[in-house]
């Protein structure tokens, strides 16, 4: 498989040639209007006026010509930096967006913020600038040379000694501060996670008094942001000054010696008035190379992560040959075993499970008992390493992954919200859905009323993350949400662990209301939301330590009816 680096070059080569053909007929422009210049001057007191004329005309043409070529190269250049930054994001965010592809189990949510935006910019920059400013000054350079080394090759020889000693004082100069420049990015990497994680908690760390402690942990880093880019600014100003230096003594050297050689005789003063307009044009590429020279810098210290980002692949795959759904919700586990990545013992040694359809099977047992892994094999966000888990009579690792999650809607305990209207979140899941049907669910999830007294009604804007609503209003959205993808499995993932006693009461209506109607699976810390569930399954550190219906369960003597007892207690 090609790296993505190799295929992105693969895929914009006609237009970087482009970019670099439209240079180099630049610079065969200037070298044009050098010979032009020079056959003017030279004739100035001995050509014909028509001689005369037909030069400047041709002078101006070259000028013209070239204005064109240069508006063109400029235009390409952005079609060019468009284009790599479509490419790039393709292919970064494809492996996002298979269905199977777990991001967060890979990357932090800052370094991947960083990645998809600042390192698409630094690439971009140099794919559509660096890249053919460095061809381009190779190119010009040798077209240049070989120009001036036809009329003298001493010149031309003395010319390529110049541009030669460019790079290779730069290399020289960088071997020695490379080392003082490397921090800048990890510097801006540290201040940007820093700073997003402050304004995400920014709560929590007001209520924790933490605000001064991060406060001084941010300054920091932005102290040593600023110390890490003034010592690049000096890097790259020394790098600078030094290849405008060598460029200038190149240009005087070259017309000292070329004056020098003039007087005395051994060459045409026409070599002289070429050296003059010539040699410029060498050294010009390059100065404009320069100005691109800290998109490498950049590009390097992105590279890795990018690489690591567009090179992730998806955890589960979809099948070859997907099989068609079956027609039957019931789901079953048969023989599993799943161990977390980086743990030595596995969470689920054999487990074997059975989720009747259209009953309502709810799940409890102490914190870290599995509960939520195993509803994330359910989903198939995870795999088991062995055993199946089968829904109807097909193993759901044979059906597509999209399909089967189709036939699932998930509401957690974290319900996420878009920052737009009531109606778009609830269109999240089926966009076709009318009114009439988003009104049945709201009246279903007991929001309808609320949401008949809003001005707005369906219009009313819930925030960023529902920030506007109340955490009760929130889970029933989602329930709504959930209940118009009319999935036939329903999972509510400890949908009422944060909700008052009010909320957590309507929340039980709901789920009453739906007992029946399709698979719902739950999981919860309280009992009072599956004090109606058909089926209780109880696990302990992977175990199934008890299960059946409460009305049993509870005269059994077990973790349930003391769990039972302990909350009436309380009550
Ligand atoms: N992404 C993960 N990587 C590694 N280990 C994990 C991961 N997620 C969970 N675990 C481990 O698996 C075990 C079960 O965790 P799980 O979240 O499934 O329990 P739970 O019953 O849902 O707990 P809680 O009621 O506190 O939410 C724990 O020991 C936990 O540390």
């Amino acid at each position: 498989m090609k790296s993505p680096s190799k295929l992105l070059t693969a895929q914009i080569l006609p237009a970087l040639i482009l970019n670099l053909l439209s240079g180099v007929l630049i610079t065969v422009s200037y070298l044009l209007q050098a010979l032009l210049f020079t056959q003017l001057i030279i004739g100035l007191n001995a050509s014909t006026s028509n001689t005369l004329m037909t030069l400047i005309v041709m002078l101006t043409g070259n000028a013209l010509l070239r204005a064109v070529l240069m508006g063109f190269r400029a235009m390409q250049t952005e079609q060019l930096a468009a284009n790599v930054r479509t490419r790039l994001r393709l292919q970064l965010f494809r492996p996002l967006l298979t269905p199977g592809f777990d991001i967060m189990q890979h990357h932090s949510a800052a370094k991947l913020q960083a990645t998809l935006v600042e390192g698409v910019e630094v690439m971009e920059g140099f794919y559509s600038r660096y890249l053919p400013a460095l061809l381009l000054a190779l190119l010009s350079g040798a077209v240049t040379v070989i120009t001036l080394a036809s009329f003298d090759l001493l010149s031309g020889a003395i010319l390529l000694l110049f541009l030669v000693t460019c790079p290779v004082m730069d290399h020289l100069f960088m071997r020695q501060q490379r080392r003082h420049i490397v921090g800048v990015f990890a510097a801006m990497q540290h201040f940007a996670e820093d700073l997003m994680d402050a304004l995400r908690g920014m709560l929590t760390l007001k209520a924790c008094n933490a605000v001064p402690r991060f406060r001084a942990k941010i300054a920091d880093h932005a102290a040593s942001l600023r110390r890490e880019s003034m010592t690049t600014l000096r890097v790259t100003m020394m790098r600078g000054g030094i290849t405008r230096f060598v460029s200038l003594f190149g240009t005087s050297g070259l017309l000292i010696i070329n004056a020098w050689r003039t007087m005395q005789g051994t060459v045409d003063p026409a070599l002289l008035l070429m050296t003059l307009f010539i040699t410029w044009e060498a050294f010009r590429p390059i100065l404009q190379l320069e100005t691109v020279f800290h998109t490498l810098w950049a590009a390097q210290e992105m590279r890795p992560a990018m690489q690591e980002l567009a090179a992730s692949t998806a955890t589960l795959h979809d099948p070859d040959f997907p099989h068609p759904m079956p027609a039957g919700n019931t789901l079953h586990l048969e023989a599993i075993t799943y161990r977390w990545p980086g743990q030595h013992q596995p969470l689920f040694n054999n487990l074997t499970l059975t989720i009747a359809e259209n009953r309502h099977t709810a799940f409890i047992g102490p914190s870290g008992s599995g509960k939520s892994t195993l509803f994330q094999l359910i989903t198939r966000f995870i795999a088991p390493q062995s055993g199946a888990i089968f829904l109807g009579d097909e193993p759901i690792s044979e059906l597509s992954i999209a399909a089967f999650r189709r036939r699932i809607s998930w509401v957690s305990q974290q319900v996420f919200l878009i920052d737009g209207t009531l109606a778009e979140n609830l269109r999240l899941g089926r966009p076709d859905v009318t009114e009439a049907e988003i009104w049945q669910a709201l009246q279903q999830a007991q929001l309808a009323e609320w949401v008949q007294s809003l001005p707005q009604r369906l219009n009313t804007l819930v925030g960023e993350n529902g920030g506007l609503l109340s955490g009760g209003q929130r889970q029933r959205l989602a329930i709504a949400r959930a209940l118009l993808k009319q999935s036939p499995i329903l999972i509510l993932d400890e949908i009422t662990s944060n909700l008052d006693v009010v909320n957590e009461a309507a929340i039980q209506r709901v789920i009453s209301s739906l007992s029946g109607h399709c698979t719902l699976i739950s999981i919860a810390h309280r009992l009072n939301t599956i004090a109606q569930a058909d089926h209780i399954v109880v696990l302990q550190d992977g175990d199934i330590i008890e299960q059946g219906s409460p009305a049993r369960l509870r005269f059994e003597n077990g973790y349930y009816a003391s769990l039972l007892q302990s909350q009436e207690t309380i009550l």
